[in-house]
């Protein structure tokens, strides 16, 4: 379990966290969104035990990970910019890892090479960005840490490296409880892969919330509506966002698919059905509710 407690990280003047508080449970895919410089990276570092908090702390497992080469053992931390030895390959950097990490496996290292399209022979400064992440990969993931921090990994990886990453991950969260941090400002990216999300923004962090309770109280709505009712017609349902073509009317509206059903059947509509919300609408919803504009958020 991570907990972080008021935590604070200042590089000169500029407040890059500004006394964060919350907790990420063992096990969780906790997706860090925000504009950029809001602060994720500097929490990955902090976390990471690459930077030591100016204020408050940030816990793994009751442990300070700054200095703790035990803490770090357990944890692998892949930034925006991953890390190689020089002139290194793949299989320099795998006999470099299995030093480190007390829980590095060399069969899986072998299955991983299997899996991603790189040569572990091939010098790694001489590949692409999106080749270098997945060399990056395949050493964090045959380290087994516990822990698994991740910079901006989608950044670089095609469609079908990006789908094989995420079923990857979800496995071994599954077989071994591993827990997974990724920072991104971009919310499609974790729409379909976390199950956490925190919103940083300005050092601060503005909710944090489990991705499955967001979606409960809810709900999108499509309608074939003749004559077309005003947004004031559909009182008392609370209406988040309210979108008009022509008859066709879609609604995003807090309360149960019962009370939305009831007062829409009302209207006596051509067409109606309940459509599933993206994680933006879900996202508006709560900003709204919190008193902040998205737009000036995550653009
Ligand atoms: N090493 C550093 N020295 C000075 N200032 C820094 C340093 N690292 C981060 N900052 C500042 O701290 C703030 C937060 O930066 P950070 O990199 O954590 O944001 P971010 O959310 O990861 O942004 P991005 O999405 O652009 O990667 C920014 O104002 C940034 O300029």
């Amino acid at each position: 379990m991570i907990e972080v407690k008021n935590l604070t990280k200042k590089f000169n003047s500029v407040k890059a966290l500004d006394g964060i508080s919350f907790s990420i449970g063992s096990g969780s895919l906790f997706g860090l969104v925000g504009s950029n410089g809001a602060g994720k990276s500097t929490f990955l570092r902090t976390l990471a035990g690459i930077y030591a908090p100016d204020g408050g702390e940030i816990l793994i497992d009751g442990k300070s990970p700054f200095e703790n080469s035990q803490v770090k053992s357990r944890l692998y931390f892949i930034s925006d910019y991953p890390y190689f030895l020089p002139q290194s390959t793949l299989n320099d950097m795998a006999d470099f890892y299995k030093r480190i990490y007390p829980n590095w496996s060399r069969k899986r290292y072998e299955e991983l090479c299997g899996l991603f399209p790189i040569n572990a022979k091939d010098k790694i400064g001489n590949m692409s960005k999106g080749m270098q992440r997945q060399a990056a990969l395949i050493c964090a993931l045959a380290a087994r840490p516990d822990y698994l921090l991740l910079d901006e990994i989608f950044d670089g990886l095609d469609p079908v490296m990006r789908q094989l990453l995420k079923r990857i991950v979800f496995d071994e969260v599954a077989q071994r409880d591993m827990t997974v941090i990724v920072a991104s400002h971009n919310l499609r990216e974790l729409e379909d892969f976390c199950d956490h999300i925190g919103l940083f923004h300005k050092g601060g962090v503005v909710f944090e919330r489990d991705l499955d309770e967001m979606k409960l109280g809810i709900n999108k709505v499509q309608a074939v509506l003749k004559p077309t009712p005003d947004i004031r017609d559909f009182a008392p349902l609370d209406i988040v966002k309210m979108e008009k073509h022509g008859s066709l009317v879609s609604l995003v509206v807090r309360g149960s698919k019962e009370e939305i059903l009831e007062k829409i059947n009302s209207f006596n509509p051509i067409f109606v059905e309940i459509l599933p919300l993206t994680l933006e609408e879900v996202f508006i919803s709560e900003m709204e509710v919190a008193g902040y504009d998205i737009d000036n958020i995550l653009s």
